[in-house]
């Protein structure tokens, strides 16, 4: 995304261009910095919605099913008539509308959320995209289950992991005489450096093995 400096020295992403943001003098309130910034938000938010359609950021929300505690306990079952009670005190004013690129409701597979948020994501980068993937959520939401999973049913981590590896799978060198060099680069080895990388990695191996027998046998 492009960067610009404006006349002010603000350092602003390029959607935020067009806000113009009225000439104040003196004082500032919070009411006006509050009115600058809802400005400046409702610009991002219309043209985040076009990123959005054109894949740039896409935001998916899962819903997890009650966990037994929970059923038991019947903690999270919004009491009868709350959401009535509630929008009348509100009037309107904290509840807020939220729209998803997609939903997943709680009978949703690991696999299911796996083929319908990751896959893409993941194809992407195998092609030389940068992709980031991160959850967010409130403590107890499923960020850990969604992301890790469990040992019978995997969440998205290991998936992708799968994929990467099932990926370059036949396309491994197998050879020795290669070592990374800086970043991207790497160096052929001769015969005399192979035979001495050799011998540092055994005796790095057989010094972890002693430190392993030392301290946790
Ligand atoms: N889709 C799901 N299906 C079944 N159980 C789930 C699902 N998502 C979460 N759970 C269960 O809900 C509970 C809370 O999930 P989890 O530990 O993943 O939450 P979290 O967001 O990582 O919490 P915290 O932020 O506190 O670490 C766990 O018992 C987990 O097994």
């Amino acid at each position: 995304m492009d960067q610009i400096w404006d006349e002010d020295k603000f350092f602003r992403p390029s959607y935020v261009t067009s806000a113009e943001l009225p000439q104040r003098t003196g004082p500032v309130s919070v009411e006006d910095i509050k009115a600058d910034l809802s400005d400046e938000f409702s610009l991002v938010s219309s043209s985040s919605d076009t990123s959005q359609s054109k894949g740039h950021i896409e935001v998916c929300l899962r819903v997890r099913p009650f966990t037994l505690l929970e059923k038991e306990n019947e903690s999270q079952v919004p009491p009868k008539n709350s959401l009535n009670r509630l929008s009348e005190k509100t009037a309107g004013q904290q509840i807020q509308k939220f729209t998803f690129s997609q939903v997943f409701g709680p009978e949703t597979t690991q696999e299911e959320f796996f083929e319908g948020t990751m896959k893409q994501p993941v194809q992407d980068f195998l092609e030389g995209y940068n992709r980031l993937i991160f959850t967010y959520g409130v403590t107890n939401a499923g960020k850990t289950y969604t992301f890790l999973g469990t040992e019978d049913d995997i969440g998205v981590l290991p998936r992708t992991m799968d994929m990467l590896f099932k990926s370059i799978q036949g396309r491994l060198y197998p050879g020795m005489d290669l070592k990374p060099h800086r970043c991207r680069d790497d160096v052929k080895l001769t015969k005399d450096q192979v035979r001495e990388e050799t011998a540092i990695k055994n005796s790095l191996l057989r010094l972890t093995k002693e430190v392993e027998e030392r301290f946790f046998l």
